[in-house]
């Protein structure tokens, strides 16, 4: 593929769908997905920005060749209906994470991501700070998004104590998708962050609080499918209409509480995606498994109970 020119700046705003992957029921990557999954989301959920390769998409479970069809292809299918393409390139390897980020530079996407280490951890700020500011070097034009996560990673490091300077380490830095339930610590992202930098919540089931907070935008799995919902409470709530973004926001937290009481994960996770929008996702892949019928038929009813305009 062509070198492109480099990403214009645009601050990333609004709900940002974090995307599944789709694979066939062979479990290879199913491109022929790609388009009209995007159509679905900037059509009928009114999302126009999407995470690729991130925690929904398993980026950490494909091939850093599959993750850069996949970066491809959400690039490509995405021109003139997306508005912005970030790509999740964090990997366990530096060398990887490298590749990725240049490939992601060269296919011209909007902005890259980076997760910590998770089997070696860096055991503090200065330690994680090092290794992002190699992998954002090898795409120094790129908009850089820390991906913050310690409940997977296992590295307990404060966002904000990884902020600390960051702009003369990484001058690219553009913001954090702060995905934890510590309020302080994203709290104090917002209160550091340039004006030109952005914090995107991902705990979707508390994205009122995060905007009381002042966070920017979102990152989360659930937008893909209650993505028109939470655009419906961010609007009541820039209106100051709290009770309607309460009740928004209360719906999405009885659903997210009922399916963490029968076992979410990603893989189900995927199939509610599956069920609700038609797409064939297909299965998740190893070490998740596919998701039973009878979760998903649960899945599905409940959420038509408390959004019952999908039906
Ligand atoms: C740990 C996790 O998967 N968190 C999700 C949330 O959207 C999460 O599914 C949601 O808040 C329900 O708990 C996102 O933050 C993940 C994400 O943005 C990604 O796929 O990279």
């Amino acid at each position: 593929m062509s070198i492109m020119a480099p990403a214009a700046h645009r601050k990333l705003t609004g709900l940002v769908a974090a995307t599944f992957t789709p694979l066939t029921n062979q479990g290879e990557i199913n491109l022929s997905v790609i388009g009209p999954y995007i159509d679905y989301l900037t059509e009928t959920q009114g999302v126009k920005s999407v995470f690729v390769n991130g925690t929904t998409g398993e980026g950490m479970s494909l091939s850093v060749e599959e993750r850069k069809v996949l970066a491809e292809d959400w690039c490509l299918k995405g021109k003139g209906k997306l508005d912005q393409v970030i790509v999740h390139v964090g990997c366990t390897s530096l060398k990887d994470a490298q590749e990725l980020a240049r490939h992601a530079a060269q296919i011209g996407v909007d902005g890259i991501s980076v997760i910590a280490p998770s089997f070696f951890k860096p055991q503090n700020a200065a330690e994680l700070r090092s290794f992002l500011q190699e992998v954002a070097a090898a795409a120094p034009n790129v908009p850089f998004y820390y991906y913050h996560l310690p409940a997977f990673t296992g590295v307990n490091v404060t966002a904000r104590d990884v902020l600390e300077g960051i702009e003369t380490f990484i001058p690219s830095y553009r913001g954090v998708k702060f995905t934890g339930f510590d309020l302080t610590d994203m709290g104090q992202c917002v209160s550091c962050s340039r004006p030109d930098w952005v914090v995107l919540y991902g705990m979707d089931e508390q994205l009122l609080a995060g905007l009381v907070l002042g966070v920017d935008g979102a990152v989360g799995s659930t937008y893909n499918y209650v993505g028109r919902h939470m655009n419906e409470l961010i609007t009541a709530f820039e209106n100051n209409n709290l009770i309607q973004a309460r009740k928004i926001q209360f719906k999405l937290q009885e659903l997210i509480t009922f399916a963490t009481k029968l076992g979410f994960n990603v893989g189900v996770n995927k199939r509610l995606m599956a069920e609700l929008s038609g797409l064939h996702l297909g299965p998740p892949r190893l070490p998740l498994t596919p998701c039973a019928a009878v979760l998903a038929e649960n899945l599905t009813e409940k959420f038509h109970s408390l959004f019952p305009s999908e039906q």
